[in-house]
């Protein structure tokens, strides 16, 4: 994929369409969209009911004549037409006042490393039916090592971890482009849905999907002692019971919700070997400096990060808001915050 720092400064927003979360940024003026990739559409009329925050407070909750929808799947745009109209009523009128000045000519979004062209299609298509003239597709793993502030214009290797919610993709970065890369199918909603298994399994408890990420934090919290011992055992949850289809409330072990979690998290174990196989022992060599940096919403899952610093034996940062690194680097880019150099090194 070709890209030109000049091509994204004539860029008047940079998106980043994730399969859990959009997330828009305006040129000179900062995110102004982060919301769920979720639509309410009404059955019967076709309209759409809500977007964003409240679509995806009615998920598993709505009536028949009410669905609720992910034009994202994969980090790929399934469904371009509702793409676009979730995206007309996120954005609202936030961008009028920008396009008064400066009607919107080109837009900027975040691709998967390795999409395909119909996925790259889809995502300009996606822009253009919102009013953008041009789309400039940037590799996500590129804008979220620029959005983490890793020195990637430098001769040296970085090494970055992106775990969004469908998927994980691992990069080692030298001279503003990818050495090698690697994209796994894995993600927090894999994590997610391990978790929920694991309680089916164990406890004949069907947990609500709202009901996963709290536990996720009870789990984060299970950690508290000075010497990291786990100081909560256990915790009540409340669900439906498979058999009877009634509510009920179990008691659960929290190191089997920790289990749970880790399991699909090898994936990511898998990909970071392969990346580091296909790349010169002198990147390597850098790495065990300079560590991994670890980005994305799924980044501050309980125990990933020791699991990672454990398994490689290399030093882990988490990037100070994992969640928004891609978007926040596409941004720089349009604001004309990244050097030059990265500039010479990016335009293939
Ligand atoms: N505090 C948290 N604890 C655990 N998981 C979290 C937390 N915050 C966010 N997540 C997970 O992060 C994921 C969303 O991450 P992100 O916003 O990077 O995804 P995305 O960019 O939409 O996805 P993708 O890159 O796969 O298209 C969700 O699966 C969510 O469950």
């Amino acid at each position: 994929m070709t890209i030109s720092l000049e091509a994204l400064r004539r860029c008047s927003i940079a998106v980043d369409l994730g399969a859990a979360r959009t997330r828009v940024y305006l040129r000179r003026t900062g995110l102004i969209v982060d919301e769920p990739t979720v639509a309410a559409v009404n059955t019967h009329t076709g309209g759409l009911i809500a977007v964003g925050t409240p679509a995806q407070r009615m998920t598993g909750r709505t009536p028949a004549h009410i669905r609720v929808v992910r034009p994202v799947s994969n980090g790929t745009v399934v469904d371009i037409e509702m793409a676009q109209r979730m995206l007309r009523l996120l954005l609202g009128n936030k961008l009028r006042r920008a396009w008064r000045r400066r009607p919107l000519v080109s837009a900027a979004v975040c691709v998967q490393h390795d999409a395909d062209p119909l996925a790259q299609r889809a995502a300009m298509e996606t822009l253009i039916g919102i009013g953008a003239k041009r789309v400039e597709l940037v590799d996500t793993l590129i804008a979220a090592a620029v959005g983490c502030g890793l020195p990637v214009e430098r001769p040296e290797a970085t090494m970055i971890v992106v775990c969004g919610a469908a998927t994980t993709q691992v990069a080692v970065l030298s001279l503003g482009s990818i050495v090698a890369a690697e994209r796994v199918p894995v993600g927090g909603e894999t994590v997610d849905h391990a978790v929920v298994q694991h309680l089916r399994n164990e406890h004949a408890l069907m947990l609500p999907s709202q009901a996963v990420h709290p536990l996720h934090l009870i789990v984060k919290d299970s950690v508290g002692g000075a010497d990291g011992a786990q100081t909560v055992q256990s915790a009540e949850v409340h669900g439906r019971d498979v058999a009877t289809g009634l509510a009920r409330t179990v008691r659960i072990d929290i190191e089997g919700v920790r289990t749970a979690i880790r399991t699909p998290l090898t994936g990511v174990l898998d990909a970071i070997g392969t990346v580091l196989r296909r790349c010169p022992p002198d990147l390597v060599a850098d790495l065990a400096d300079r560590g991994i940096m670890l980005a994305g919403g799924s980044a501050v899952l309980p125990g990933f990060d020791t699991m990672l610093r454990e398994a490689t034996g290399m030093p882990l940062n988490i990037a100070d808001h994992p969640d928004v690194c891609a978007v926040e680097g596409l941004g720089a880019m349009l604001d004309g915050k990244v050097q030059p150099l990265l500039l010479d090194a990016m335009v293939s």
